[in-house]
């Protein structure tokens, strides 16, 4: 079955910070984006500030109405440019980070080290050195051996750790094989039948403070019914952990929560409330939640320019060639992922739509952003917004190809201003250098 592409005007009804205008053109945040895009050149990533922040209030909004005291741990993965992570600390938001590169992020842009919490699968010595010495509220640990390690690492330098378990709950949720982290072939969490040993172990364990529980089962999950499973089964593992004596604080519910890219019909925050109340809301443990994706993608869009149509002989879909690529947006090569992708100038949305496939100059066949889809006649040096690039965007970029870092702005209330200059082209090599064999005179 084929999925017909939503109207492109519809995609602008379903997202209050983006507008068409006759005179503007496109706007995010009421910034017309072809400013940004004349002025630092394209391809330009483009955050909206007030666009988190309506996002991480609505969230907020429903744990309350669902009469709960949830921390927003905001997932670093999702987007980690300073000028995000200092919306999100204005907002309120804790973070998740998974790396010591992260954590450093985190405390660089004033996040406080208790309102840190350090996940991932395989944490290094260092990477758990670092996470003690700067005091972070809650290490989760994924395996038997990552726990000794960790006694290990933590008596050595005299510290305590607060450890929660996370947990594999193996639940399928739903999503993208390769962002699905909860089944129990997946590299992630504690096997089940093992988790509540490990807890009883951890109790044990010298520099070990195991403080509670934590399940993650991937990433754009559209039901409430994997969350409500998931949440389910932790809960009941709090439970039992109790009853054997164990002390058990928190509960860290992961993110995943997904949002609309073409026609999906997202889950609203409510609804993951409603999955934490009804499973974990009479069990007296802290929450918390870790979104990354629902906070940040439609905070985000990407600029690229025309680079070329390219006709094609045989009734084929014409390819419109961008300057942005698969090094910039890795979404589409990876995952097959759905973005929108609107014109800027106005007057062009009102052409009659024909199929292009939308590809990047990356010497990849799979470096296309979308096939066949319904656009207006662009021409070389046209403007379009690739939506929904706030999460999992920037941050994936890679210099292949000896393609730079694009440029990032941000916006909020009408104004914008950059927050990264496109990379250098000399950046490229500036930290490469070569053995002194092949430094020859010439
Ligand atoms: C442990 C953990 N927490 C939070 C997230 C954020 O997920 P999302 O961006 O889907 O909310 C991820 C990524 O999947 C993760 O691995
Ligand atoms: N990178 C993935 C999400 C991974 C989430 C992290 N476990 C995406 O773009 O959809």
């Amino acid at each position: 079955m084929t999925r017909p592409d939503p109207d492109p005007l519809n995609l602008l009804a379903s997202r209050p910070s983006l507008r068409m205008d006759a005179q503007a053109g496109l706007s995010f945040e009421d910034v017309p984006l072809h400013l940004v895009a004349r002025t630092l050149g394209t391809p330009c990533w483009v955050t909206g500030a007030g666009t988190l922040r309506r996002r991480t209030r609505n969230l907020k909004t429903a744990f309350v109405e669902a009469g709960l005291d949830v921390a927003i741990h905001y997932a670093l993965k999702a987007n980690d440019h300073l000028a995000t992570l200092t919306v999100l600390r204005e907002e309120g938001c804790g973070a998740d980070v998974v790396s010591g590169g992260e954590l450093h992020r985190a405390i660089h842009a004033g996040l406080a080290p208790e309102d840190i919490v350090f996940s991932g699968v395989g944490k290094t010595r260092e990477e758990m050195a670092l996470a003690l010495r700067l005091g972070v509220g809650q290490i989760n640990v994924e395996s038997a051996e990552e726990l000794h390690r960790l006694s290990r690492v933590a008596t050595g330098a005299d510290r305590s750790a607060r450890v929660a378990l996370r947990v594999n709950p193996d639940i399928d949720a739903g999503t993208h094989d390769k962002i699905s982290t909860g089944r129990a072939g997946d590299k992630f969490g504690i096997a089940w039948d093992q988790a509540a040993t490990l807890y009883a172990e951890a109790a044990a364990l010298p520099g070990l403070e195991p403080v509670g529980l934590a399940v993650h089962i991937g990433s754009q999950i559209l039901s409430p019914a994997p969350f409500r499973a998931a949440f389910a089964r932790v809960a009941a593992l709090v439970r039992q952990l109790r009853a054997e004596g164990m002390t058990v604080r928190t509960v860290d519910c992961g993110g995943g929560l997904g949002i609309r890219y073409r026609d999906e019909i997202a889950p609203p925050p409510a609804a993951l409330a409603g999955a934490i109340k009804e499973t974990l809301g009479t069990l007296d443990v802290a929450l918390a939640v870790e979104p990354g994706r629902w906070i940040a993608a439609p905070a985000g869009v990407l600029l690229s320019s025309v680079i070329d149509v390219k006709r094609t002989p045989d009734g084929a879909p014409d390819f419109l060639i961008l300057d942005a690529a698969m090094n910039d947006l890795a979404r589409p090569a990876l995952y097959e992922s759905w973005h929108g992708i609107l014109p800027l100038s106005p007057e062009r949305l009102h052409v009659d739509p024909t199929p292009q496939t939308v590809v990047g100059p990356v010497c990849e066949s799979s470096d296309v952003f979308a096939e066949a889809r319904p656009l207006p006649p662009l021409r070389e040096g046209d403007l379009v917004a690739i939506l929904d690039t706030g999460a999992y965007g920037s941050v994936m970029s890679s210099t292949y190809n000896s393609r730079p870092f694009a440029a990032q702005a941000m916006v909020e209330n009408g104004v914008w201003q950059p927050i990264r200059a496109r990379q250098p082209v000399e950046a490229l090599w500036a930290d490469e250098t070569l053995p002194d064999w092949l430094r020859r005179v010439s």
